[in-house]
């Protein structure tokens, strides 16, 4: 099995699967399929006389429901199939399942015309409509099924891949489309992309990854990892007692429009939490005297600020006004470790200028776009960034030659060379203004302290969602948890996280 991390297109896993079938006999992919999701249905049952329904669509996603289906019935649970499909134009391997599941105690419903009256009483749904194979929406009887099952208050496992849910992008197939919503999903052979961005999450539930014991070595590089504490915790570095401010790097913010103040004032409490040895905000409006409530960071004029003696973050609160545009053209021409958030994004989006003498820097280079600021940059629409975001991350990164975030629920950090890695942690309560403020802040943080591109924006994204994370299991959020709150939780992750990773380096 290649790593828990890695994430296989579809097209790849198809070629696993062509190469397997050839070498082993008919049905026994199948068959370790339909064991590892019954097992796995077995876990998330209440007892031996639990009442399953599971729903078998036309393909092989279909073979496999059955195969668990019996499995379960065999057991002595029990378990209602309902066959959506018609049985002579079933795949030869799913076609073998059903016939070995007649002589079971399996109830089988076969092509039925209605839904099953009853909607209480079903201690677990699974789902094996479709997985890999779907394509088009949902419709009619199927699209009606989703509906039905999506309001059942039981749990939902689903086979391979939620049906109506794509498993490369995460987007639900079809303009007013329909998905399962299931609150666990086995996936086989191995995970997939679209089960953990845009709509993936809320659709996947908890993934489980059944390798179904295929040879690592049939597998081609992934096209993407999960990320995860080890992507960067090389990066992570105790502090020698030989040490002085200057040894963890300066940040400048620069942001700060009229009216505006509140975003780099954000971020630049994030990176003096995260570490940075001195911090400046830089305002494009009237710099204020201080900020009351973090005095150590020093409230400066961003036009007269010299940008090259540090990290830069720029954008929060910026504006796209003619300073702030002299302002990030000055940024751009001082070479430091770069983040671009916001409206330094914007801005880069509408001028050409800006856009060439970005791609010539060296020094690195992240940047932070939400799905629409990524769009300008693009010039796409948000629906057309979204609609793969794995393609749009690293188009961005392509074009523009930087470690691009494109955030969101699974925020997708891609690099020029097309390595690519969608994040886990997080959740809704960072939907709120401020939020990717603290972000742009705390990777500003870690390019000042010595931390690749690469390996800031993992580290960031990881640690920013694991924040908000652990204050919603504290119950200060998902509701009402500010931006402000995410700071001293990300600086306690990030000092648990290098107590418990870092090696005994000397950083300068
Ligand atoms: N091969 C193996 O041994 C193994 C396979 N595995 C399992 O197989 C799954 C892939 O199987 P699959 O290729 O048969 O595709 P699947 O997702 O079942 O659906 C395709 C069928 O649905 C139809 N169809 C599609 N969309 C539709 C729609 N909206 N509405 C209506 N019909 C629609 C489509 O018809 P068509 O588009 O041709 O008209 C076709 O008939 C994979 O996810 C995994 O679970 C694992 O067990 C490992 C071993
Ligand atoms: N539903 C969600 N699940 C996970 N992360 C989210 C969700 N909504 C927002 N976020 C994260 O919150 C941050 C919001 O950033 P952004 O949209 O730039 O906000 P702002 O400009 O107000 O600071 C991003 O890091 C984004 O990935
Ligand atoms: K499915």
């Amino acid at each position: 099995m290649p790593s828990q991390s890695a994430l296989y297109a579809i097209a790849d896993i198809r070629a696993v699967e062509q190469t397997c079938l050839a070498t082993l006999s008919e049905g026994t992919l199948m068959q370790r399929a339909g064991k590892a999701a019954a097992e796995c249905a077995l876990g998330l049952l209440p007892n031996a006389s639990s009442r399953v329904l599971a729903v078998a669509g036309p393909g092989n996603n279909g073979g496999d429901v059955i195969e668990a289906a019996r499995l379960l019935a065999e057991h002595g649970l029990d378990v209602t199939l309902w066959l959506c499909a018609d049985r002579s134009s079933l795949p030869a391997d799913a076609a073998r399942m059903l016939e070995n599941a007649r002589s079971s105690p399996l109830n089988i419903v076969e092509t039925p015309s209605a839904l099953p009256d009853n909607m209480e009483g079903w201690n677990l749904v699974i789902d094996g409509l479709f997985g890999i194979g779907l394509t088009r929406p949902l419709k009619g009887l199927y699209g009606t099924l989703a509906e039905w099952i999506n309001a059942l208050s039981c749990p939902v496992l689903a086979l391979d891949v939620p049906s109506g849910l794509d498993a490369d992008t995460g987007a639900i197939v079809g303009e007013d489309g329909i998905a399962i919503r299931a609150s666990h999903t086995i996936t086989f052979i191995a995970d997939k992309p679209g089960l953990h961005t845009l709509h993936g999450r809320d659709y996947a539930g908890h993934v489980h990854v059944a390798s179904l014991d295929i040879d690592t070595n049939l597998f081609p590089p992934a096209c993407a990892h999960l990320n995860s504490v080890s992507a960067f915790s090389a990066f992570l570095k105790k502090r020698p007692h030989n040490s002085h401010k200057g040894s963890f790097g300066d940040v400048i913010v620069a942001g700060g429009a009229p009216g505006m103040a509140g975003a780099p004032i954000l971020a630049a409490r994030a990176a003096a939490k995260c570490g940075a040895g001195r911090v400046y905000a830089a305002f494009i409006g009237d710099p204020p005297a201080y900020d009351s409530a973090q005095p150590e960071l020093m409230c400066r004029a961003a036009p007269s600020m010299d940008f090259s003696t540090g990290a830069v973050v720029a954008g929060p609160g910026m504006g796209t006004s003619r300073e702030a545009h002299d302002v990030l053209a000055a940024i751009l021409h001082a070479s430091s470790p770069l983040v671009l958030d916001a409206d330094a994004l914007n801005l880069i989006a509408a001028e050409p200028g800006l856009q060439a003498r970005l791609a010539e820097l060296t020094a690195p280079t992240v940047m932070t776009p939400h799905p629409l600021e990524a769009a300008r940059l693009l010039q796409s629409s948000t629906a057309d960034v979204q609609s793969d975001r794995l393609h749009s991350a690293r188009a961005l990164a392509q074009r523009f030659h930087a470690v691009v975030i494109l955030k969101g629920s699974g925020s997708v950090i891609a690099r020029p060379d097309g390595e690519a890695a969608i994040n886990t942690t997080g959740n809704p309560a960072l939907a709120t203004a401020g939020t990717g403020d603290v972000l742009a802040g705390i990777c500003g943080a870690l390019l000042a302290q010595g931390f690749p591109a690469w390996q800031a924006a993992l580290a960031a994204t990881w640690l920013h969602g694991h924040a908000a994370d652990t204050l919603v299991q504290q119950g200060i959020g998902p509701i009402g948890l500010t931006a402000s709150e995410l700071i001293p939780a990300v600086r306690t992750l990030l000092n648990q996280l290098t107590e418990a990773h870092a090696g005994n380096h000397i950083p300068h």
